[in-house]
């Protein structure tokens, strides 16, 4: 089981310097708007991901007019107490797990296994196909370090490639680098796109179980994925498009430029689904990739639900908390602006419920 027992806040956004007890296992996170509520989760989020959910600036996590902050988070991961630190001063960032510093941020990823359901996700659906790929990636990298490897050094050739299209001119033999850096992208690419096809594959099941079950009808669900390496070898795709390349100074085809269509019964949810649908199919898809975390890392994750009660119908709302409020869950927090509505939502479950009020 994983848990997180207390958490501090030192200049972390709007919190001073404050320290929370988690002492069940479903948390409700109480208060008006603009309280922390939000900032709260994030900042559990921070100590799982090593990263904000909401903002990659450390300046804007930081709490205004200082200079960097510190989370303290203390979890018990299958009966062993271990302590994360983050700490970023002067926009240097260091990141301890029971007192030794990591090297290497990306090896902390997946050892706290955590998923967000946040307002902002309805970016997954509306926004354009770097949201989607954002969401993909991270979950990917949880499950698999080998992913977040090949998806970084590919990241770091398509940079170079990219600086060299718009260098042509001043290059000595550009046409051999682009060789090295076609072959570099080629070997680290292919990966990638294979774990996503496959993922993808198994996934969209578990996906279409948890929508009707949220819905409490059913209405078909899927996800197509769109990428350019499923119709011909990408060694091929980048010899092809070279001239192309060097004309736009960029590289117009890989797994960067992929893209997920999300339909239901047959038609986009962009621009089909009511809000409510495409609340839904968010939750689908947000406890699939929950149960797919729980399989492989063989615990449950650490659930952060933010303002989930939005758009969302009384029926849909009980079925999500009766569902989240089971035992297959672990540790789940859910924030809301009103602590009876928590109250009465969990009132019908035997999930112990443990308020926190925000002033
Ligand atoms: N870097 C920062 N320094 C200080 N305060 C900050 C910083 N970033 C955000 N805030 C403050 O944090 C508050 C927002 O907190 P948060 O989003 O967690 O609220 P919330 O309780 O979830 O609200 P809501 O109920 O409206 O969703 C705002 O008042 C904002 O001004």
């Amino acid at each position: 089981m994983l848990y997180i027992n207390n958490i501090s806040l030192v200049q972390f956004k709007n919190y001073q310097q404050s320290s929370f007890d988690f002492k069940s296992r479903i948390i409700g996170i109480t208060g008006p708007n603009g309280t922390g509520k939000t900032n709260l989760l994030d900042a559990i989020y921070y100590l799982c991901f090593t990263r904000s959910y909401f903002s990659s600036n450390e300046q804007q996590n930081t709490q205004y007019t200082t200079n960097g902050f510190r989370l303290t988070g203390t979890f018990q991961k299958n009966g062993q107490t271990e302590k994360v630190i983050c700490v970023v001063k002067d926009g240097k960032k260091e990141i301890s797990l029971n007192d030794e510093k990591y090297d290497r941020f990306s090896r902390h990823l997946g050892q706290f296994p955590a998923v967000i359901i946040a307002p902002d996700d309805a970016e997954i659906i509306l926004g354009g196909s770097e949201d989607r790929r954002k969401w993909l990636d991270s979950l990917l990298s949880q499950l698999y370090p080998e992913y977040l490897d090949h998806l970084i050094v590919y990241q770091k050739i398509l940079l170079q490639r990219n600086t060299l299209l718009k260098n042509m001119a001043d290059t000595a033999n550009p046409d051999q680098l682009l060789d090295i850096f076609d072959l570099q992208l080629v070997m680290h690419g292919q990966p990638v796109h294979e774990t996503r096809r496959h993922f993808l594959q198994s996934f969209i099941p578990k996906v279409q179980e948890l929508y009707d079950y949220i819905a409490g009808t059913h209405e078909t669900v899927s996800i197509q994925y769109a990428s350019t390496l499923t119709e011909e070898p990408f060694a091929t795709q980048l010899t092809a498009a070279r001239y192309k390349d060097m004309q736009v100074q960029r590289t117009t085809t890989g797994i960067h430029r992929d893209d997920m269509l999300f339909l239901l019964n047959g038609y986009p949810m962009k621009s089909s689904a009511s809000q409510g649908q495409r609340k839904s199919f968010l939750f689908a898809l947000k406890l699939a990739q929950f149960e797919v975390l729980k399989q492989l890392k063989q615990m449950p994750p650490l659930l952060l639900l933010d303002d989930i009660f939005e758009k969302l119908d009384q029926a849909r709302i009980s079925r999500l908390i009766n569902l989240v409020a089971g035992k297959e869950y672990g540790q789940v927090f859910i924030t809301d602006t009103h602590a009876e509505r928590l109250q009465t939502a969990f009132s019908n479950t035997a999930a112990d419920l443990q308020l926190i009020a925000i002033a």
